[in-house]
């Protein structure tokens, strides 16, 4: 390989991939992937990958514990949030067409180790976020079942559900779809297309019907009064600002709609997902951006109507935590709708589950490419040509974490990650418009570094209204990431090894 076009290579952990080189790498031909999107494809895909366990699961749990109706502010205030942080994505999927986001992004413009950690967190933004989609999934499909009368012993139920210890459903969804994966059985164009109109149809259902069961006392009032919650003091479940400023912890009131931002954000998850699609969209320059900032303005305007329909049909104290949509119409009386609405909730989060699977083994895909992830997990299967290895041990994991461990937990873990990788990548376009000011731009974001700033300092934020606990599990997974990083990426590195074959 020549290396004219690799001035910044070098043996640092700061080495960047250039830009050229990344797009290199996609057009070998065994590597390549095949380019047939266009900007509604990934509309549908966004939606189809951002609604979820979010809407249709943590919108009673933060109206019940944090929030109250405000909970619509919340969605409010993440999604501002995430529009901040979209609008960097999209500049860089525009620049920077090549599979594996926020990971291929960091790599061509800050440097290696930088790429490697958003590589090791985008890993566990999607593999946890499987969980969680799974364990949402449980909820609807129990609430599908209670309709028949067909219960499961309560501690079959998961940890989420008094006297629950595992969840056996979400372990065995998870299970069954890493087969699937493992067998390359594809979900077609058709059948995705299929499931986002449920799962839309479904979400207007709740809003359209919702609206004649609205009672508005459930509104007062609109900002619950903060509360000490039960036990006080400051432990490790509270928010980490209130932690640090050595606030009495509390639920509700004006930091609570703050907490439960920073908790529903998960519902947004998955704009950035369109952006690991670049490599495979036919004109990146212009869909990327229209794809990204078009799905999260259709997500941003159903949840605040969903939020405000729900808070309305059922005062907050009251609603349900593992189904609340499909149970607030079982509180009205209307147990049909209910049924229509699990059903379409099971539906949908299969299909999201299936996609966050998929993406993980395409970030594995880009890391074992340049070898910070021993090839040992790009070897695909003889017959089915699959990666089963990391799909395997993967989905082994996943299932068991599903199965064991409550939402909010891995929820909270996925946004602080997930937060974190926003933050990189503003990071990553101001100092890729210094660096390589000449590299076409088909999208800009506008007021650069302003705005990228903004974005920065509102993904911190949400971060900081994150438990202190999440923080210390997150802070845990990284310090592993750094110690695989240096015992094996470090001197594994094709574009180390390059750099060092260019030297003699
Ligand atoms: N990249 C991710 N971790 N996505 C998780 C899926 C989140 C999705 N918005 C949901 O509400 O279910």
């Amino acid at each position: 390989m020549s290396t004219d076009q690799q001035p910044r290579a070098n043996n640092g952990v700061f080495r960047t991939k250039t830009v050229e080189q990344s797009i290199r790498d996609t057009e070998e031909p065994e590597h390549a992937l095949r380019k047939s999107l266009s900007a509604w494809d990934l509309t549908v895909f966004g939606v189809g990958v951002i609604i979820g366990t979010g809407i249709f699961v943590l919108t009673g749990k933060v109206a019940k514990e944090n929030a109250g109706p405000a909970t619509a502010l919340a969605f409010v205030a993440a999604g501002i949030v995430c529009a901040l942080a979209a609008l960097c994505y999209a500049e860089f999927a525009s620049t920077v067409p090549v599979a594996g986001s926020a990971y291929t992004f960091a790599y061509a413009s800050i440097g290696e180790l930088p790429a490697w950690i958003i590589g090791w967190d985008l890993v566990l933004e999607f593999a946890l976020g499987t969980a969680v989609v799974a364990v949402g999934w449980s909820g609807y499909v129990r609430s599908l079942m209670d309709n028949i009368d067909w219960h499961l012993p309560a501690s079959l139920q998961g940890p989420d559900v008094a006297g629950g210890t595992f969840d056996i459903l979400a372990f065995v969804l998870v299970l069954v779809l890493t087969v699937v994966l493992v067998l390359g059985m594809k979900l077609s164009a058709r059948i995705t297309a299929l499931v986002v109109a449920i799962k839309v149809t479904v979400v207007m259902i709740v809003i359209v019907a919702g609206l004649f069961f609205i009672v508005g006392d459930n509104y007062k009032p609109f900002i619950p009064p903060a509360v000490t919650p039960e036990g006080g003091g400051s432990n490790w479940d509270s928010p980490l600002v209130q932690l640090i400023f050595g606030y009495e912890p509390t639920n509700f009131g004006v930091m609570g709609i703050f907490t439960a931002a920073s908790v529903v954000f998960f519902a947004f998850i998955g704009f950035d997902v369109v952006a690991t699609a670049a490599e495979e969209t036919k004109l990146p320059q212009r869909d990327m951006p229209r794809g990204i900032l078009g799905s999260l303005l259709i997500c941003t305007v159903l949840y605040v109507a969903v939020a405000l329909v729900v808070t309305g049909m059922q005062h907050y104290t009251e609603l349900s935590v593992s189904a609340p949509l499909a149970d607030a119409f079982k509180a009205a009386g209307h147990p049909f709708y209910a049924g229509v609405i699990s059903f379409g909730a099971a539906v949908g989060l299969t299909t999201v589950c299936l996609i966050l699977l998929l993406g993980q083994t395409r970030v594995f895909f880009a890391m074992s490419r340049d070898g910070l992830l021993p090839r040992f997990f790009s070897k695909t299967h003889p017959r089915f040509r699959t990666p089963y290895r990391p799909t395997i041990l993967l989905g082994v994991i996943i299932a068991i974490v599903a199965g064991f461990t409550s939402i909010n937990e891995l929820a909270t873990l996925v946004n602080i990650g997930t937060l974190f990788a926003f933050v990189v990548v503003a990071v990553g376009v101001m100092v890729l418009r210094r660096t390589r000011p000449d590299l076409p731009r088909a999208f800009r974001t506008p007021w650069v570094p302003v705005l990228p700033i903004l974005s920065i300092a509102a993904s911190v934020w949400l971060m900081l209204n994150l438990p202190g606990e999440t923080w210390f599990r997150f802070a845990v997974w990284m310090v592993i990431g750094i110690v695989v990083y240096f015992l094996y990426g470090r001197g594994h590195s094709r574009l180390g090894r390059e750099g060092q074959a260019a030297k003699y």
